[in-house]
């Protein structure tokens, strides 16, 4: 019987062509970003992201990262308790304009991080990796779900940021004090009123290529928006990140560190600039 995929020796990055063929596919993500070989495009569009924090649903540890989900179905909305209509955008949290076009709503955002400060990161930049990326998964509204979404070119797009060593960042503070609370895999707690926004660096200027999920089913699905500035972590918020488990309660515990997939072949893929 398969093991499940994750980031071991026995089912990491190396082993996921066996169950998921896409893992060689022409669109794989991460990559090894590249400044020098971006093109700068005028055409591209500021990012616009509005984010209602109402719409926070939980914290969970899903063996694999820590997730942040966020309300992004109709029928919750229905459930809204006010006797007051509300128009239905205000409730949702949406991405727009950057290199896509339509309304992507956020479903959830998450990080990958290692187990030292010199490696973490998805993507790479010259080579470079960070200690930590942060991923917001946003689903293209003209799809009815994220699960369809996902299995479409434009379906996803996914916004990263890179964590860098320095200050004590107080915007991750109400994260790291929820991290106690989902310590294995499986565990949730509650999570409300939490603004992602209030984690984006101060520029919004980004990379972006067409690429896929970086974990199975590593669908080729997500325009990628990496953002050029990163944010700050401290090495004792790092720690507070490197105390999570990968296993189950009971299970012989393994820390969740390294959580991360290698940059992957462009295969003649551009990688677009919004700024110069
Ligand atoms: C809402 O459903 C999903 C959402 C996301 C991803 N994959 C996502 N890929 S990424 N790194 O490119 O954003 O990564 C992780 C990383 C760690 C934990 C869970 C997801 C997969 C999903 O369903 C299969
Ligand atoms: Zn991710």
């Amino acid at each position: 019987m398969s093991h499940g995929w994750g980031y071991e020796p026995t089912n990491g990055p190396d082993t996921w062509a066996a169950d998921f063929p896409l893992a060689n596919g022409p669109r794989q993500s991460p990559i090894n970003i590249i400044p020098k070989e971006a093109h700068y495009d005028p055409s591209l569009k500021a990012l616009k992201i509005r984010y209602d924090p109402s719409n926070t649903k939980g914290i969970l540890n899903n063996g694999h990262s820590f997730q942040v989900d966020f309300v992004d179905d109709t029928d919750s909305s229905s459930q809204q308790t006010s006797t007051v209509p509300h128009p239905v955008i205000l409730y949702y949290t949406t991405l727009t304009g950057g290199p896509i076009s339509g309304v992507y709503r956020l479903k959830q955002f998450h990080f990958h991080w290692g187990g030292s400060d010199n490696r973490g990161s998805e993507h790479t930049l010259n080579g470079i990796k960070f200690p930590c990326e942060l991923h917001l998964v946003h689903w293209n509204t003209k799809y009815p779900s994220f699960g369809e979404a996902a299995e479409k070119p434009d379906g996803l797009a996914v916004v990263g940021v890179f964590l860098k060593i320095g200050a004590a960042n107080p915007r991750l503070q109400k994260v790291l004090d929820a991290l106690d609370a989902i310590k294995t895999k499986g565990k949730q707690t509650t999570f409300a009123n939490f603004d992602p926004k209030t984690l984006l660096p101060g520029s919004l200027d980004y990379w972006t290529y067409e690429g896929s999920l970086t974990t199975p089913p590593l669908l080729e699905s997500v325009t990628w928006i990496v953002l050029k500035e990163p944010i700050s972590i401290s090495p004792a918020q790092m720690a507070k990140f490197r105390s999570l488990l990968f296993t189950g309660d009971g299970e012989a515990p393994c820390y969740m560190v390294d959580n991360y997939r290698p940059p992957q072949p462009l295969k003649g893929r551009l990688v677009r600039a919004s700024f110069k």
